[in-house]
């Protein structure tokens, strides 16, 4: 899978925005990477999928240390897909099938395969029914699982999403939720940044806590947001849940369901 050792990246004007950074994807299924504003969430993104160099550092894909010749990126990039958070930015195409259907071809999948792949990806994104529709009509919402499906139907190993629930109302974030559930029951693995500790906390097992570029704290979720005041020095929220578990007694627990179930049954007890 993919590991990362000792990453720097300096942007040409001098900014040091990656600073000895090491991850292993091995660690967890959905891997979250959390840090406040220019915490480097998306340059590192960005060195992940070859787009940019590191200036020090190694990335490696399965043992092998990415290199960036056209013949390992292409590979690469069929095995790791990435969708970005602006929607517009990655979506090129007119119509909606075609663009879910971009990769693949250039990919030189044969036309029969392409449809079955993209209808796939359509029929999970909930989008069979504006497949024939221009792109730039679509809903800000509709744009973005049009830029998923268009990764999805790729059918890659690894998925980077930056943030993907990002702009969207109750019921797309939800959609999102059960997308990366979706892809965590087929073995896919996940790496998705997000500025919203609740969606962070409910759907990763492991998380990397970024701080002006560097590796500040990692863990699964119960542990590093339990990490109160390096959590808030960060920059970032603690989840209700675990504010719920500080401030009232009570476990500390990862869905919402549990932690009604357990009141219930305590209050059953005492009544
Ligand atoms: N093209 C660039 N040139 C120079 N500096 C840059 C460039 N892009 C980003 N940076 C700097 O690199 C640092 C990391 O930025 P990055 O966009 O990776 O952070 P981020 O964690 O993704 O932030 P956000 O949550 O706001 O998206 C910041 O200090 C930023 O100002």
């Amino acid at each position: 899978m993919i590991e990362i050792k000792e990453l720097y990246y300096n942007y040409t004007d001098g900014s040091q925005a990656l600073n000895n950074i090491s991850l292993d994807l091995k660690k967890g299924r959905v891997i979250g990477i959390i840090g406040a504003n220019g915490a480097g969430k998306s340059t590192l993104f960005m060195n992940i999928m070859g787009i940019l160099r590191p200036s020090q550092g190694k990335i490696y894909y399965k043992q092998d240390p990415m290199t960036y010749g056209k013949s390992f990126l292409n590979n690469y990039r069929q095995q790791v897909g990435v969708v970005f958070q602006d929607p517009d930015k990655q979506i090129f195409f007119s119509n909606v099938f075609d663009d879910v259907a971009f990769a693949l071809r250039n990919a030189g999948l044969d036309e029969i395969l392409v449809n079955e792949r993209v209808e796939e990806a359509l029929r999970v994104m909930e989008l069979l029914e504006v497949q024939k529709k221009p792109v730039h009509l679509l809903s800000y919402g509709q744009k973005k699982r049009v830029a998923i499906a268009g990764v999805l139907a790729m059918d890659p190993e690894v998925i980077l999403m930056d943030e993907p629930s990002a702009g969207l109302d109750p019921a797309m974030k939800e959609g999102i939720v059960e997308i990366i559930r979706f892809l965590q029951n087929k073995g896919t693995k996940v790496v998705v940044s997000s500025h919203d500790m609740d969606f962070i906390y409910r759907i990763t097992d492991y998380v990397y806590v970024l701080h002006q570029g560097r590796n500040r704290l990692e863990g699964s979720p119960e542990k590093v947001f339990l990490e109160e005041e390096i959590i808030r020095d960060c920059g970032l929220e603690i989840p209700w849940l675990i504010k719920v578990h500080r401030h009232m007694q009570v476990p500390v627990f990862k869905e919402e369901s549990d932690l009604y179930h357990y009141w219930g049954e305590k209050s059953w007890k005492s009544s």
